[in-house]
């Protein structure tokens, strides 16, 4: 997969199942990651083709709990975003999804105590041993693109020496989310770390924090040198952020988000949890909609 001049969905947990994927991609994403899936549970899983729907499920064994769900159409698109501290795991993780998917990326950048304490997410940003680790046993056993999503570290020289070794492990890209693991969502990014990262190594970079429109993606390369530009919420608020005809109004976005979700079948309460953040960047989920939102089960309760 070629990382040059891409327009790239972040990875969201919850938010990033198939059909907001498939959303992102219709309106004009070029990469679109999965939501985090940590490689513990991913090893329990076994693949399943899912003639019903036309697609392939990553199913946790003993259960029917869908872990990962893809389809064809995806296939050259979709990164599988993995959370992991163990180079073995994380192999044994990639090599049961490598055939479903264009590229596996290691996150490095989860605040949340769940990754910390597990060692994983921006656990790793203070290992480089063990990111050294885990990124060659993947580039030399898998024969596919191996990229990491990493956050700024408090100062620029400490985050372009992690840069550079990164970049020595042969991954083919490196996201930068241009936050510190300490800082807010609502903490303006900083693009000058990531201009600093991009100065410093050969790989493509994807800039990521705080593009919320179309003409962003311009402003933010400008700003940083990057040659990819990465977006989540500005993505979950409105995917058609990716359009070059402008955006679409955000309640056709949420029904056409509504009516994929019941096409791929998707979790109910993924998509409760997608819809309901959709919503309240907008409005109150105090709303008649909000509330019976919050109050449905099924789909057809949703639709
Ligand atoms: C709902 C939500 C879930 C997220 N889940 C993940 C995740 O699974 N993996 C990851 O690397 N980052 C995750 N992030 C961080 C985003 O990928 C991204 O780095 C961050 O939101 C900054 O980009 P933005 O300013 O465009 O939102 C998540 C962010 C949001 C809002």
């Amino acid at each position: 997969m070629e990382y040059k001049n891409k327009l790239i969905l972040a990875p969201m947990v919850r938010v990033g199942t198939l059909p907001f994927r498939l959303l992102a991609a219709q309106y004009g994403a070029d990469i679109t990651y999965g939501e985090e899936i940590i490689d513990h549970k991913f090893v329990n899983c076994e693949r399943r083709i899912n003639d019903i729907i036309g697609c392939t499920d990553f199913v946790e064994k003993g259960t029917e709990n869908v872990v990962f769900r893809t389809c064809p159409e995806e296939r050259n698109r979709v990164v599988f975003q993995m959370g992991s501290s163990d180079a073995v795991r994380a192999l044994t993780a990639a090599q049961l999804i490598c055939k479903d998917v264009a590229a596996v990326d290691i996150n490095m950048g989860c605040p949340k105590s769940f990754s910390i304490s597990g060692g994983m997410g921006a656990a790793l940003l203070s290992k480089p041993e063990l990111i050294h680790d885990i990124l060659t046993t993947l580039k030399r056993n898998l024969n596919m693109p191996i990229t990491c999503k990493i956050r700024l570290l408090k100062s620029s020289q400490d985050t372009v020496e992690l840069a550079r070794g990164i970049e020595k492990t042969g991954v083919s890209a490196l996201a930068v989310h241009g936050r510190e693991v300490t800082d807010r969502p609502k903490d303006p990014a900083r693009w000058s770390g990531i201009a600093d990262i991009v100065a410093a190594v050969s790989i493509p970079v994807i800039a990521n924090g705080d593009v919320f429109e179309f003409e962003d993606f311009e402003r933010i390369k400008s700003a940083t040198g990057a040659s990819s530009v990465m977006v989540g919420r500005g993505a979950l608020w409105n995917a058609s952020i990716f359009s070059p005809h402008g955006k679409l109004h955000w309640v056709d976005v949420k029904k056409e988000y509504v009516r994929k979700s019941i096409l791929w079948d998707n979790d109910i309460k993924k998509t409760k949890y997608t819809l309901k953040d959709m919503i309240g960047h907008y409005e109150t989920l105090e709303s008649v909609e909000g509330r019976a939102i919050t109050k449905s089960e099924t789909f057809a309760d949703l639709a």
